[in-house]
């Protein structure tokens, strides 16, 4: 499965305080330019779940470190599905990168990637340009390494951001766990988050929230912590969530998962607990639609996409659940797991799913109506013509949480 841009990356150089060229890179490496700066690039979806809004500010999500602490890998695996051995060859990450990830219109974000190491105090760097507009800063550590250098860099990107924009997610990655035992990997993430927290007590800066990832590219916990940043990210979550949690509880299922089938980065789940184990499942799972699908799903016209409204599979594990996996949108999918029993009541589920659907579709066109009045005010306020405080569109924003759906779902008995 792949986006229909693969291949083609998006990229930003940043050339000085307020120059921006805006181009992309393209299978021969030539950086190319947008001669009018038109930065849409969101995918077409024929699915009624495409994002039509050209020029909405996307979350900006940075990835910062270390030279060859791994950030480039980690895009890359995740967002371009390059296998982990492939990482030991890319070059050296030499100006900011810059790609838009529009998935689906829950999972729409920027992500720069940094070369090692920036220097805040070169003139050039209008570093509080670029904190202003981000939504999330991961930074990523090289567990195998010594840490002492990464953690006052560390210190000094977080107190950076943090004066400009108090608003930015802290993620912290401890990466390459992969060649560590499991009390060391413990171990290691006690000390860095006592460092870190005292470093930032020191300096009077205690209220800033840093949360910690254990990383690696070689297994899945890249793509769940990367799922956990991003869904900071999405302000429809909570209601992502509720709806997942009547869809459950209705339709005798354990756990749910909403996910992005492109990166395998889950949105949204229920609020029970979730293990590493169940999400792997899912991922592979995913794998295996896709694959599938590719191999006996295509036919020779077909222009190729292995994942569509038809999709959906079963699986029935060897200790009585079962997984149910079916298509939400063109790019979301829902892995349910149930037992064996529950799973005699598929109709019902089915029934239920069809609400959840119609309801995902709901908290959709809210949030491309906000968009939209949002867009149609800031157009307002530049060319001056209606005061911003009278806009009509202003009184059409309303709380995501506010929805009511009104689709009914039945309850299993
Ligand atoms: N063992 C292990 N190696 C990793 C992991 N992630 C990345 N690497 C390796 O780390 C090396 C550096 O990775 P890059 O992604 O180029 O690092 P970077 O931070 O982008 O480096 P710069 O572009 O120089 O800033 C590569 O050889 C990767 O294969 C991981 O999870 N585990």
């Amino acid at each position: 499965m792949t986006s229909s841009r693969e291949g083609v990356s998006k990229y930003i150089e940043v050339e000085d305080d307020e120059t921006l060229a805006i181009g992309y890179y393209d299978d021969d490496d030539d950086f190319d330019t947008f001669t009018d700066g038109n930065l849409d690039c969101s995918c077409e979806d024929g699915g009624g779940f495409s994002d039509p809004l050209s020029g909405e500010v996307k979350p900006r999500i940075l990835l910062m470190g270390l030279r060859r602490s791994g950030k480039s890998s980690i895009q890359k695996v995740v967002f371009h599905k390059m296998s982990p051995n492939e990482t030991l060859f890319l070059e050296s990450t030499n100006k900011i990168c810059r790609e838009d990830v529009s998935n689906s219109s829950f999972v729409s974000f920027q992500i720069w990637d940094f070369p090692g190491q920036i220097d805040f105090f070169d003139p050039t760097f209008d570093y509080e340009m670029i904190f202003r507009g981000t939504g999330a800063l991961i930074f990523v550590i090289d567990s195998q390494d010594d840490y002492v250098e990464a953690l006052s860099r560390l210190h000094l990107t977080v107190t950076r951001a943090y004066k400009v924009n108090p608003e930015i997610n802290f993620e912290v990655f401890i990466h390459k766990v992969d060649g560590l035992s499991d009390d060391a990997k413990i171990e290691k993430q006690r000390d860095i988050h006592k460092r870190a927290n005292d470093d930032l007590a020191d300096a009077g800066l205690e209220k800033i929230h840093l949360s910690l990832y254990l990383t690696s590219i070689y297994d899945h916990s890249i793509f769940e912590a990367f799922s956990k940043v991003v869904q900071k990210l999405i302000p429809q979550l909570p209601t992502l969530e509720n709806l997942l949690n009547i869809f459950i509880s209705n339709s005798g299922i354990e756990k749910a998962f909403l996910f992005d089938v492109v990166s395998k980065i889950y949105i949204a789940t229920d609020s029970s607990p979730v293990d590493m184990q169940t999400y792997e499942l899912c991922c592979d799972m995913i794998d295996v639609v896709i694959d599938i699908s590719c191999i006996y799903g295509l036919t020779e016209e077909e222009a190729g996409q292995p994942y569509d409204k038809e999709s959906m599979a079963i699986i029935h594990l060897n200790n009585t659940t079962v997984m149910y996996l079916k298509e939400v949108t063109k790019f979301l999918a829902l892995v349910c797991f149930l037992r064996e029993e529950s799973f005699e009541r598929k109709g019902l589920i089915d029934y239920n799913f069809h609400c959840f659907k119609n309801a995902i579709q709901e908290v959709f066109d809210v949030r491309v109506k906000v968009q939209k009045n949002r867009k149609l005010l800031s157009q307002r306020r530049w060319s001056k013509q209606a005061p911003m405080e009278s806009s009509a569109a202003s009184t059409e924003r309303r709380p995501i949480g506010g929805i009511t759906c009104q689709s009914t779902i039945f309850k299993s008995t």
